[in-house]
């Protein structure tokens, strides 16, 4: 599996690497610059200028001592006063931006993280299916979410510090230039030369992180299993909770024991690097007591320059060290913006228009020589299928499990794009039709459908959202689906809300959810309603009474029902018999019986499970 592989040039950080993973910078920008450019403007504006307050009261520390000599000769205050003036001007005037800045650096962190994470969600609204039934795919997008909404807004803070902080040190090294230029050299480089070493601390960090994206997965999956109802119903009752906290605990104490060897490794090389650097403050500023001393400079220059050796040295280490976290998290954002580039076939996004199919052939769809492999894997799962389905017909394809009957209905419904084979409708191939004008062709439930934590009305609406004002359209799709009986118990009907997750919600039965989605399929004014396994919850009346209703709804329409209750399949117009990915028999219920094959087989094994069961609840 890719994620437990190395990734690949994950070696040593050299300078290209790190001017590489730079190159975000424009994309965030662009972003804020989006957000509200004035703003954008204010904010690099007062950073640029309070970036110059430390050089300035570097010069007015200088200039202050030598009025205050002056003053002390002439007692004339005056010109203190002025210095004074404008000390406390500069001090004024750091404290206003900053409080403005942190205000509308707060809009951008909110905007930000909003921002990118509608383009995340947008981003999976486009994405094949196929991407969700992959786990590499799953482990991008973990990748991706991860942390997504604060380091890109980080990296812009660390965008303004850096630009801030090179104003800083090229001002206050300017001062030390111009009297001693190789010093001011000195002071910067010491800085550099740790820089390395903090870069690779960050990338191995990185690393770290990257290859835990599927364990992290797990993790969370864990967490899910045990706080979520659908599933937490299971965990008691197996009483699995201590297996999968002490699984969760066992993952967790691995990520620890790393991620302190790590930081024990950072907090050596910042020791070392930090005492180098004072040692080289302390050398130099002693150079200049020695100069002051010796008379070469003034006690007033002396001042200035101590003050400016320190600054020059703060400043350029904490450069440094926001350069060493803004390539991590660089790299970081990396694999966001490497997800949101993902290429999205061209089908899942082009919208062609939607040719009227009235005047074409009534044909209904055809499948021709389908034939599929999962994306990914060597096996057929659909062998050479042909298969037509006329207006008015409902189908009902049965067969054992694995046999590949939902993998059918996902290629009908274009979760998967075909490979091998066509399918027609009309008369013209689904590659001609766009995804969405195809997709509208369909009402669909599924096994596993969605329960919605919303209104019931909602619930159902959400087949077809443009009719969601419409009650009649609503109330209609309720009562073809056998849904009203539903309703008509709860407390606000159609307005109740539904589900345990939210105030007042009613939970309603697993066959009540299957009546209400299909409902929500009914809302839909399509040519094809599929029903893929409704008897998972339904009870066998409710089953045929769903079925009878779905026959009666299809007389202009096509139908399609995977059941595995083969009892209540009989009535439709034509059953398929599916095995390992063929259609091994195809007919009526009466031609198939009449055939005597697998169909007959197992429909008299389960009519004889039944008599059986019914002898043994009621002995004569
Ligand atoms: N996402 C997937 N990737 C790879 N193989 C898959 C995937 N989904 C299903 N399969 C495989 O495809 C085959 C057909 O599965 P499918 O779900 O279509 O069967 P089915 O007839 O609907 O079964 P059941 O009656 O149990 O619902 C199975 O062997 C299954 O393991």
């Amino acid at each position: 599996m890719p994620q437990t592989s190395e990734r690949k040039g994950a070696n040593s950080p050299s300078f290209r690497n790190v001017l590489e993973s730079f190159k975000y910078w424009p994309r965030i920008l662009k972003l804020l610059w989006q957000t509200n450019p004035l703003y954008f403007l204010l904010v690099f504006g007062l950073n640029g200028i309070t970036s110059l307050i430390p050089a300035a009261s570097v010069m007015l520390t200088q200039m202050l001592m030598t009025q205050v000599g002056i003053a002390q000769q002439t007692g004339i205050l005056q010109p203190v006063l002025m210095v004074f003036a404008l000390f406390a001007g500069l001090a004024l005037f750091r404290e206003i931006s900053r409080i403005i800045s942190d205000n509308y650096q707060a809009i951008f962190s909110e905007r930000l993280s909003n921002s990118i994470n509608m383009q995340l969600m947008k981003k999976a609204d486009h994405l094949p299916y196929r991407y969700f039934e992959d786990a590499e795919a799953y482990d991008k997008l973990q990748r991706a979410r991860q942390d997504s909404s604060f380091r890109p807004f980080q990296i812009f803070q660390q965008i303004l510090q850096i630009i801030g902080g090179t104003i800083t040190l090229l001002s206050v090294a300017g001062v030390l230039f111009y009297w001693q230029w190789w010093l001011a050299l000195v002071l910067l480089l010491i800085p550099l030369t740790s820089s390395f070493s903090y870069l690779r601390v960050g990338e191995e960090e990185f690393q770290i992180d990257w290859n835990r994206a599927a364990e992290r997965r797990k993790q969370s999956y864990f967490l899910g299993l045990m706080t979520t109802d659908a599933s937490v119903k299971e965990v008691k009752v197996f009483g699995i909770g201590s297996l999968l906290l002490e699984k969760y605990r066992q993952m967790y104490e691995r990520f620890f024991k790393e991620d302190k060897k790590l930081l024990l490794k950072r907090m050596r090389i910042t020791l070392f690097f930090q005492i180098v650097g004072i040692g080289a403050v302390i050398g130099t500023q002693l150079l200049v007591v020695q100069q002051t001393v010796a008379g070469v400079l003034t006690i007033a220059m002396m001042m200035a320059y101590i003050q400016a050796i320190a600054q020059t040295q703060a400043t350029s280490s904490s450069l440094l060290q926001t350069l060493f976290v803004m390539y991590q998290n660089n790299l970081y954002v990396s694999q966001l913006f490497a997800f949101l580039d993902i290429e999205e076939s061209e089908e899942s996004i082009v919208q062609r228009p939607y040719v009227s199919t009235k005047q074409a052939e009534q044909t209904g769809f055809v499948f021709q020589n389908v034939s599929f492999r999962y994306p990914g894997t060597d096996h057929y799962v659909l062998k050479n299928i042909n298969l037509q389905l006329k207006p008015g017909e409902t189908l009902a394809i049965v067969g054992e499990n694995g046999s590949g009957k939902s993998t059918l209905v996902k290629l009908l419904v274009r979760l998967y794009e075909l490979e091998e084979g066509d399918i027609l409708y009309q008369g013209r191939s689904i590659r001609s039709y766009s995804v969405k004008a195809w997709r509208d062709l369909m009402g669909t439930v599924f096994q596993d459908f969605i329960r919605y934590e919303l209104t019931a009305r909602e619930n159902i609406a959400l087949g077809n959202w443009r009719e969601a004002e419409h009650a009649e359209a609503v109330e209609m799709a309720a009562k073809n689906s056998g849904a009203t009986t539903v309703l008509e118990r709860l407390p606000l009907g159609l307005d109740t809300q539904l589900g345990k997750w939210f105030k007042e919600g009613v939970q309603l039965s697993g066959g009540q959810w299957q009546k209400i989605a299909i409902a929500r399929a009914y809302m839909r004014d399509a040519a094809l309603f599929v029903l893929d396994e409704p008897s998972a919850a339904l009870d066998p009346k409710a089953e045929k009474e769903v079925f009878d209703k779905f026959a009666e709804l299809t007389v202009d329409k096509m139908g399609i029902f995977i059941s595995h209750r083969y009892s209540t399949v009989r009535n439709a117009d034509r059953i398929i018999f599916m095995q390992q990915g063929e259609i091994l028999e195809s007919g009526t219920h009466a031609s198939l019986m009449k055939r005597n094959g697998s169909y007959a087989v197992l429909y008299q094994m389960q009519a004889a499970a039944y008599i059986d069961n019914q002898e043994q609840q009621s002995p004569a």
